[in-house]
C-alpha cells in the first residue's frame, strides 16, 4: 500500500526541522520524530474512508440546500423550537465547518481540508498541549490551504462539542479505545443532517468479553457469539441513538464498517420529537440459544397503527418472543442488548460510494481495501440484521461443512434470501428462519452421516428431529456472490505483518503514572486471554471436523485462521471446502476469480 514516503513530497521547497522525517498520506505531510506513535498504517483505511464518505456527504448535503430541502428541514426544527438558538441553515457553496475532536498529529484534518472540495473550515482539537503544538507544527508545514483552513483547539473534546452546539456539520471521533463518553455531547454539536463519524477500537468490550464493561460503557449487554463484530456495530449505534433522543434527535445510519480490529460508524442526525418516539421500535434484544447458533429479535418497544385513521400508539415490546428453552436445542437463552435493529447502511450511499471511490482511485492510498470492503457491504442484505457462521454451525453438530454455495444455494431453493457479510468472511445472513436452517443441516447429515453425536448433546437434539424441508441442494444463482463470479475482491489480505492498534499516547504526566483506565484496559485483555484458552480448549470440535473432511479424502489445506485483532477468541476457522473461507478474520485473500 503507498501510504507513506520518508521524505517530502518532490518538488517541495518545505525545510524538514532537524530530528524530524516526513510522512506522507494523500496530499497530507506530517513530521514524525523518533518516538511517534501516531502513525499507524492500519489507520490510512480509516482516513481514507472517513475523507470518501465525507466527500460524499458535501456532495449530497449541497444537493439538499440547491432543492431546498435542507432549509425545509432547518425551519422545521426551529419553529418546533428544538434547533441550537445558534444554528443558521447552511448556504449553497458555502462550504461545510467540521470539528475533528481528538486530531493528534492533524494528518486527518489537513487531508480534510486540502483533498476535498467544499470544506470551508477544519477545527482541530485535541486535549494533549504538546500534541497540538506539534498539530501546530505540522499545519505550517503543511502551509497554503491546510494553514488557511485547519484552524487548531486545546481542549477535552466534550467541551468544544457542547460549546458548539448544531454548529459543526461534520464531527469526528477518532479515539484510542472507547468513543462512549465522547457520544453525548458529539450528538448535540452536529448541525441538522449532519455527518457523524465514530470509531471504537475497544472491541473485546464491545464484542461480549466482559459483557458488564460494555453493559456500564454503552447500555448493552453483548454476546460472545460469531456475529460479535456487527453486534459491535449495532451496540455503538443503540448507544448513540439513545443520547441523540435526549435531545429529541435521532440517527440515520448511511455506513457501518468493522474494519481489521475496529469499528468506524458513519451516521447522519436529524432532529425530531416525532421520530423520537420511535426510538424504542429501533432497537432489539437477542436471545441467544445457549445450546446451539440458534439466535431470535424482540424489539425494545412497539408501534402500532390502529384502524382506518392511522391513530398511532407506542407500547413496550411484548414477550419473550421465544419459549422458555430453545425450540432446536432444548437449552436455555442468554438475552443480549439492546442493539440497532435497523439497516446499517443506506444502499444508495453504499453505491454512490463505490463508484466515488472508483473515480477516485489514484487518490487513495488504500483503495484497494475500501473497494473491497463497499464492495462486500454493497452485498449485505440490508434488513437482516447479524449472521451466523456456517462453520459454527457444523461444528454444533458435529459433521463435514458444505461448501458455502452449496448450503447458501439450499436456502436459496427453498425460497429465501441469502447474502455474505463484510464483517466476516465466513458469515452467512439470511431471513430464514432458524427450523429451516436446521432441517437443511438434517437433510445435509442424513446425506454425508458422521459419527453418531453424544447422547444427550445438542447435535444429538437437533439431528434427532425429522426435517419437515426437503434441501435442494443444486446450484441456485442468487447464492452466489455477483462481485466474486466477476472476480472482484471482497476481502483482501493485511498488506504487512503486525497490522493492528499500536500503543495509546499517553500525556507524559499519565505515562509515569498508570491510570485507572489503563488498569481497567490491562484487566480487559487478561479476561480476554483467559477466554482465549477457553475458547482454543472448545476449539478442538474445529479440529474434529477438518479431520472428518481429510477422511473424506479431500484435502483440508486452509490453516485455522487467526480472527481479527481484538477478536475475543471468535472461532472463525476456515471453511476447508470453500475457498471463499481461506479467508480467515479480514486477514486473507479471496481468490482473485470466482468459482
Ligand atoms: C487515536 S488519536 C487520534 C488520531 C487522529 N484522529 C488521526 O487520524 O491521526 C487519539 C487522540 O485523542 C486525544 N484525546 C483523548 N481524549 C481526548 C478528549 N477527551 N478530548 C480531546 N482529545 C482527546 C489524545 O491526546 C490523542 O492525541
Amino acid at each position: 500500500m503507498a501510504t507513506a514516503a520518508e521524505a517530502p513530497p518532490s518538488g517541495s521547497t518545505r525545510v524538514v526541522p532537524e530530528g524530524f522525517s516526513v510522512r506522507t498520506e494523500g496530499k497530507a505531510s506530517i513530521l514524525q520524530s523518533g518516538n511517534d506513535v501516531f502513525f499507524n498504517p492500519a489507520q490510512v483505511i480509516n482516513r481514507d474512508m472517513s475523507l470518501s464518505v465525507l466527500k460524499y456527504f458535501i456532495a449530497q448535503r449541497e444537493l439538499e440546500i440547491e432543492s431546498g430541502a435542507a432549509r425545509k428541514l432547518f425551519n422545521k426544527v426551529r419553529n418546533a423550537g428544538v434547533a441550537s438558538k445558534d444554528a443558521v441553515p447552511p448556504k449553497a457553496g458555502e462550504g461545510i465547518r467540521v470539528l475533528e475532536g481528538l486530531a493528534a498529529s492533524g494528518l486527518r484534518a489537513i487531508r480534510y481540508a486540502t483533498e476535498l472540495e467544499g470544506v470551508r473550515e477544519v477545527v482541530a482539537n485535541d486535549l494533549d498541549p504538546a500534541v497540538v503544538e506539534s498539530m501546530k507544527r505540522n499545519i505550517e508545514f503543511n502551509g497554503g490551504v491546510a494553514a488557511q483552513k485547519v484552524s487548531t483547539s486545546v481542549g477535552d473534546a466534550r467541551l468544544v462539542c457542547l460549546n458548539n452546539m448544531g454548529l459543526f456539520d461534520a464531527v469526528d471521533l477518532d479515539p484510542y479505545g472507547s468513543p462512549a463518553k465522547l457520544l453525548d455531547s458529539a450528538v448535540q454539536a452536529v448541525a441538522e443532517g449532519g455527518l457523524l463519524l465514530v470509531t471504537a477500537t475497544d472491541m473485546a468490550v464491545l464484542c461480549g468479553n466482559n459483557g458488564e464493561a460494555c453493559y456500564s460503557k454503552y447500555g448493552s449487554y453483548p454476546l460472545h457469539k460469531p456475529y460479535c463484530h456487527e453486534m459491535a456495530l449495532r451496540i455503538l449505534l443503540a448507544s448513540l441513538e439513545q443520547h441523540a433522543a435526549r435531545y429529541k434527535r435521532h440517527i440515520k445510519p448511511v455506513l457501518c464498517l468493522s474494519i481489521d480490529f475496529y469499528i468506524r460508524i458513519f451516521v447522519r442526525v436529524y432532529t425530531s420529537a416525532a421520530e423520537v418516539k420511535n426510538t424504542g421500535t429501533r432497537l432489539g434484544y437477542v436471545w441467544q440459544s445457549t445450546g446451539c447458533d440458534s439466535f431470535y429479535w424482540q424489539r425494545v418497544g412497539r408501534r402500532i397503527v390502529k384502524g382506518s385513521g392511522g391513530n398511532v400508539k407506542y407500547m413496550p415490546g411484548s414477550g419473550p418472543a421465544v419459549p422458555q428453552v430453545c425450540p432446536e436445542s432444548g437449552s436455555g437463552f442468554n438475552m443480549g442488548g439492546p442493539y440497532w435493529a435497523e439497516p446499517l447502511h443506506d444502499p444508495a450511499w453504499v453505491a454512490g460510494l463505490l463508484a466515488q471511490v472508483r473515480r477516485d482511485k489514484d487518490s487513495l492510498p488504500a483503495f484497494g481495501k475500501l473497494h473491497s470492503l463497499l464492495t462486500a457491504v454493497s452485498e449485505e442484505l440490508e434488513d437482516v440484521p447479524l449472521y451466523f457462521s456456517l462453520h459454527d454451525v457444523c461444528k454444533t453438530i458435529k459433521t463435514m461443512p458444505p461448501r458455502a454455495n452449496v448450503f447458501r444455494s439450499a436456502l436459496v431453493n427453498a425460497g429465501y434470501r441469502v447474502s455474505g457479510t463484510h464483517a466476516n468472511p465466513l458469515g452467512i445472513k439470511t431471513d430464514a428462519p432458524w427450523d429451516v436452517v436446521w432441517d437443511v443441516m438434517r437433510c445435509w447429515v442424513k446425506d454425508h452421516p458422521g459419527k453418531a453425536p453424544a447422547a444427550g448433546s445438542s447435535a444429538e437434539k437437533i439431528l434427532s428431529r425429522e426435517p419437515q424441508l426437503k434441501a435442494d441442494f443444486s446450484r441456485a444463482q442468487q447464492a452466489m456472490s455477483q462481485a466474486r463470479s466477476k472476480g472482484v475482491a471482497r476481502f483482501l489480505p493485511n498488506p504487512e505483518a503486525n497490522w493492528g492498534p499500536k500503543p495509546r499516547h499517553r500525556p507524559v504526566k499519565q505515562q509515569r503514572q498508570q491510570s485507572e483506565e489503563q488498569q481497567h484496559d490491562a484487566a480487559d485483555q487478561e479476561q480476554q486471554q483467559q477466554d482465549d484458552v477457553i475458547d482454543a480448549a472448545g476449539g478442538a470440535t474445529v479440529t474434529a471436523a477438518v479431520e472428518v473432511e481429510q477422511q473424506d479424502g479431500r484435502a483440508a489445506t486452509e490453516q485455522e485462521p487467526a480472527g481479527k485483532v481484538g477478536d475475543v477468541g471468535e472461532d472463525v476457522g476456515g471453511d476447508p471446502m470453500d475457498t471463499d473461507a481461506a479467508a480467515g478474520g479480514q486477514q486473507a485473500a479471496e481468490p482473485a476469480q470466482g468459482l
